[in-house]
């Protein structure tokens, strides 16, 4: 029989993946990670509640976000939304050098407090302080699974060694190993960087060995399709869906666009298709 916690663990996970084993994830950590100016060019979105009320309109799987971002959104949630809450960040006020290291900002505890379904924390894996981030890592993800939760690790490479050897935090080879090390590091749910292309992503998923690869979203494109287009891809490598925050609310209309990117990772939809149907195009 298994252990309580292992049924926990799975429970959990599926308020996030269906039945296909992917997942759309709403990101809304920047106020604290990179500034309310994020939020300028649709201002209203500064507002938890507005965009969660919208993101969960237009049918997302789950939300990741901070507790005390949590604290004010969650009644705006459907009782099947995932939610999961981040332990670990930054702010972009710290001198640069500190940049490289998140800091623990809440506990399992408060997590559990708030109902999460799933706890994520940053590691900086090549960063001076990835010894600190290990630790906070390996200590939320022994008492999280103790108590049934699944860990999500946001396993991104960066730091000067990475630079020098490998020019850039992108190259599949560092991603394909933070990813790696997340894994080995007991995460049941992977974070992480786009490479550049599907077959060097697809290193990336076969290196996470079964452990669910999401992308990162990254900064909003001009051209939506273009950002479904880079999902597409993301799929096709076999990843387990997306974790995206300024691509949606930095859109004036972001339900159309979330619902196309809910037909591109759910139906595997060709990403114009998606667009037009959405009529965004
Ligand atoms: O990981 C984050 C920041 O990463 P960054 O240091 O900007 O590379 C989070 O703030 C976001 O949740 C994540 O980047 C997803 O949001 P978007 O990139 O899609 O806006």
């Amino acid at each position: 029989m298994d252990a309580y916690q292992s049924v926990g663990i799975r429970r959990r996970l599926k308020r996030f993946f269906r039945r296909d084993g992917r997942a759309l994830i709403f990101a809304m950590d920047h106020g604290f990670e990179h500034g309310p100016t994020d939020f300028e060019p649709v201002w209203e979105h500064v507002d938890p509640r507005v965009i969660i009320r919208k993101v969960v309109r237009a049918g997302i799987d789950g939300v990741m976000m901070l507790p005390g971002v949590a604290r004010l959104a969650v009644d705006e949630l459907k009782p099947d939304t995932g939610l999961m809450i981040k332990l670990t960040s930054k702010t972009e006020l710290r001198p640069k050098d500190d940049q490289l290291l998140q800091s623990q900002l809440g506990f399992v505890e408060d997590a559990v407090k708030l109902g999460a379904d799933a706890i994520a924390a940053t590691v900086y894996w090549g960063s001076p302080a990835e010894d600190v981030m290990m630790r906070q890592f390996a200590e939320i993800a022994s008492y999280a699974h103790d108590l049934g939760f699944p860990v999500v690790q946001f396993a991104y490479p960066r730091g000067p060694y990475i630079n020098e050897k490998y020019g850039k935090k992108e190259d599949y080879r560092v991603v394909m190993y933070g990813a790696r090390a997340a894994v080995e590091s007991g995460a049941d749910m992977i974070k992480t960087y786009w490479t550049g292309s599907k077959e060097t992503f697809a290193k990336v998923v076969e290196a996470a060995a079964g452990v669910p690869v999401l992308l990162s979203g990254g900064a909003k494109t001009d051209n939506p399709v273009d950002f479904l287009k880079l999902v597409w891809e993301v799929i096709e490598a076999g990843g387990a869906g997306a974790v995206v925050g300024r691509n949606i609310f930095q859109r004036e209309n972001p339900e159309p666009f979330i619902k196309a990117l809910l037909k591109v990772v759910h139906r595997n939809e060709d990403p114009e298709e998606a667009a037009k149907a959405e009529g965004l195009l």
